[in-house]
C-alpha cells in the first residue's frame, strides 16, 4: 500500500484516516491535504499527520484517495492528474463519480477503485463496498479492501451496483438517525424526559440490529415475534402501513440512488 494520500480530509476522509490510524498505521505512512489552512492545521494537531498540497501528495504516495465532494471532483483529478504514475493505485470514495470517469482523466492506464463506504467506519463498524476499474489487478483491489478494512466491513460489487449500494448503506446511518429522531420525539410527546427517551430509542435499536446480525433471522421473523395478536405493535405497525412509511422508504433509496447516477455529470 506504502504512503497513503487522502485528498478532502472532511467527514468522510477523516473518518477514513482516524481508522487507518487506530488499525495500527503510523502517521508517517499519511499524508492529506484540505483547502483551509486552519482545518490543515486542526488534523495535524490532532493526528499528527503531514498537510500537503494536492501535487505533492500525489507525488508522496503509492495510495491515492479521493474524498472529496463529487463536484470538486473535476478540479481535484485536474490538479493531481500529471503527478499520478504507473504503480500508484487511486481510490475514490465519492458518491456517482465512475471508474470511467477517472480513467479518462488520469493518465492512460491508471488504476482506479471506486469505493462506497459509510460513517459507521469511525466506531469500526462501517460497510464499504468496493468495484474495480478496467486497468485494475487483482493486487490493487486487495490494497483497496485493506484500506476500508481497518475500519469495518467490506465487499465486493459489480460497478453498475454503485448507485444502489449509495441509497442504501452510504446514506443509511442517516436514515437510522431520522427513526431514532423520530422515535426520541415521540417518547418526548407520551410525555418522557428526552434523556430517557434517548436511553431506550439507543439500547433498542441497538439489540435489534445485534439480534438481526447474530440470530441470523429474516427481520420479518424477528418483527413478527414482537407483533402480539391484538396487541400494542400492530396498532403502531398498522398506522405506518396506513401512512405508508414503507413505500416511502423506497421511494426515498430511488431518489438517492437517482441522486448518486446524476452525480458525475455534475462533476465538471
Ligand atoms: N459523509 C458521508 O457519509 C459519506 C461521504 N461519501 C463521499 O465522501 C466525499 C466527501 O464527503 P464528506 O466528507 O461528507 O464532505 P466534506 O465536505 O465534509 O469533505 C470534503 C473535504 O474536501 C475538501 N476539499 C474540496 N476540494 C478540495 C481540493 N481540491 N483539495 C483538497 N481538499 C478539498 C473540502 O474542503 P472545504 O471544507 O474547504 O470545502 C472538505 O474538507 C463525497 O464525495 C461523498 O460522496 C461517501 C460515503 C459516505
Ligand atoms: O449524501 C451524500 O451525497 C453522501 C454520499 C453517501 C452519504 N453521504
Amino acid at each position: 500500500m506504502g504512503t497513503v494520500a487522502i485528498f478532502g480530509a472532511g467527514v468522510m476522509g477523516e473518518t477514513l484516516l482516524s481508522g487507518l490510524l487506530r488499525s495500527g498505521r503510523s502517521a508517517a505512512e499519511l499524508v492529506v491535504t484540505e483547502r483551509r489552512p486552519d482545518r490543515a492545521a486542526e488534523l495535524t494537531a490532532k493526528y499528527g499527520v503531514r498537510v500537503l498540497e494536492n501535487a505533492e501528495a500525489a507525488e508522496a504516495a503509492e495510495t491515492l484517495v479521493l474524498v472529496v465532494k463529487p463536484q470538486d471532483m473535476g478540479a481535484l483529478v485536474a490538479e493531481i492528474a500529471p503527478h499520478v504514475h504507473p504503480g500508484n493505485v487511486v481510490v475514490s470514495l465519492a458518491a456517482g463519480i465512475t471508474s470511467d470517469y477517472l480513467e479518462s482523466r488520469l493518465p492512460e492506464g491508471s488504476s482506479v477503485i471506486r469505493v462506497m463506504p459509510n460513517t459507521p467506519a469511525l466506531v469500526d463498524e462501517g460497510m464499504a463496498a468496493i468495484s474495480p476499474g478496467k486497468h485494475c489487478t487483482t493486487e490493487h483491489l486487495a490494497v483497496a479492501a485493506e484500506l476500508l478494512r481497518s475500519c469495518g466491513k467490506v465487499v465486493e460489487v459489480p460497478e453498475k451496483l454503485q448507485d444502489a449500494v449509495t441509497a442504501i448503506s452510504g446514506s443509511g446511518p442517516a436514515y437510522i438517525f431520522y427513526v431514532v429522531e423520530a422515535m426520541i420525539e415521540a417518547g418526548v410527546v407520551l410525555g418522557m424526559p428526552r434523556t430517557t427517551a434517548t436511553e431506550l430509542v439507543v439500547q433498542t435499536l441497538y439489540g435489534a440490529a445485534t439480534m438481526i446480525k447474530e440470530t441470523g433471522q429474516h427481520p420479518t421473523v424477528l418483527r413478527e415475534q414482537v407483533t402480539s395478536p391484538g396487541g400494542t405493535t400492530a396498532a403502531a405497525l398498522r398506522q405506518l402501513d396506513d401512512h405508508k412509511v414503507r413505500a416511502a422508504f423506497i421511494t426515498a433509496m430511488e431518489a438517492a440512488a437517482a441522486r448518486s447516477h446524476e452525480l458525475a455529470s455534475g462533476a465538471e
